[in-house]
């Protein structure tokens, strides 16, 4: 039985306060409402992660997690946050690859192996983002393309360090655009990657990994987009801003 994982990632939202507030809303709702087969993780800006990390780690089992991390172990990277600087605050999860850094910041499927390498070493799991255009989806390269960001960032990996990582399927078209992806286009791009996981590393892997869904998920369309056979969680934005919203989709499973 794989592991049904429930993430929001913050992106560049909240002060201190608010990040505080939040947490403390999600740590109760959890505690009384959640059952305990979900693991719900809050992937929160660098500067929070102590703060949260503390009230998490006192009050509750939700786990840590950071939105990005620097692919060399340490050196003259000013501005930039390492891996075993993130593990040294207890950060247990670190998602890469979100197609806005990759839009963004460039960050290329090469440069994904570093960063996957290195989360590893220090004994994290990555939640590693991948997902189409809507231009590319119309080209019809979707599926290649996606499997490739896989092969590429991913298959240099053994079964061992495989079994680390989370993967995020995130359709770029559907990312904070209230244009979700159609619980049959979520399952049929997961069903997908399973077996592209399973070509490489062999069907129990596959069935073991966890994959999730990102794109506009909220409560209204997560109980359906969950209740693929292959979407084992989501990786929520906007909607993880808000306690209530975050909730009602952890408790969609
Ligand atoms: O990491 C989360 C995804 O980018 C989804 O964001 P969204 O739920 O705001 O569309």
């Amino acid at each position: 039985m794989r592991q049904k994982i429930v993430a929001g990632n913050w992106k560049m939202n909240k002060t201190r306060d608010e990040a505080l507030a939040l947490t403390s809303e999600i740590v109760n709702m959890v505690r009384d409402e959640v059952r305990g087969d979900v693991q719900v993780v809050v992937c929160v800006p660098f500067v929070y992660l102590t703060s949260v990390g503390k009230l998490l780690e006192t009050q509750s089992n939700i786990s840590l997690g950071a939105q990005n991390c620097h692919q060399k172990a340490s050196g003259a990277f000013t501005g930039e946050i390492s891996a075993a600087m993130l593990q040294s605050v207890g950060t247990q999860y670190v998602i890469l690859g979100h197609s806005e850094r990759r839009q963004y910041f460039g960050e290329s499927n090469e440069l994904l192996k570093d960063k996957v390498n290195i989360v590893l070493e220090n004994g994290m799991k990555p939640i590693f983002c991948c997902g189409e255009t809507l231009e590319q989806r119309e080209q019809g390269i979707h599926f290649d393309l996606v499997c490739s960001q896989l092969t590429e960032s991913l298959f240099h990996l053994t079964p061992e360090q495989f079994a680390n990582v989370v993967i995020a399927y995130e359709p770029i078209w559907a990312i904070g655009t209230g244009k979700t992806a159609t619980s049959d286009q979520a399952q049929e791009m997961h069903a997908k990657l399973r077996a592209h996981i399973a070509s490489k590393y062999g069907a129990a892997v596959a069935d073991a990994t966890s994959i999730l869904y990102g794109g506009s998920a909220n409560p209204g369309n997560a109980r359906e987009l969950f209740g693929q056979s292959d979407v084992d969680g989501g990786l929520i934005g906007g909607a993880s801003l808000k306690s209530r919203d975050f909730l009602d989709i952890i408790k969609s499973f």
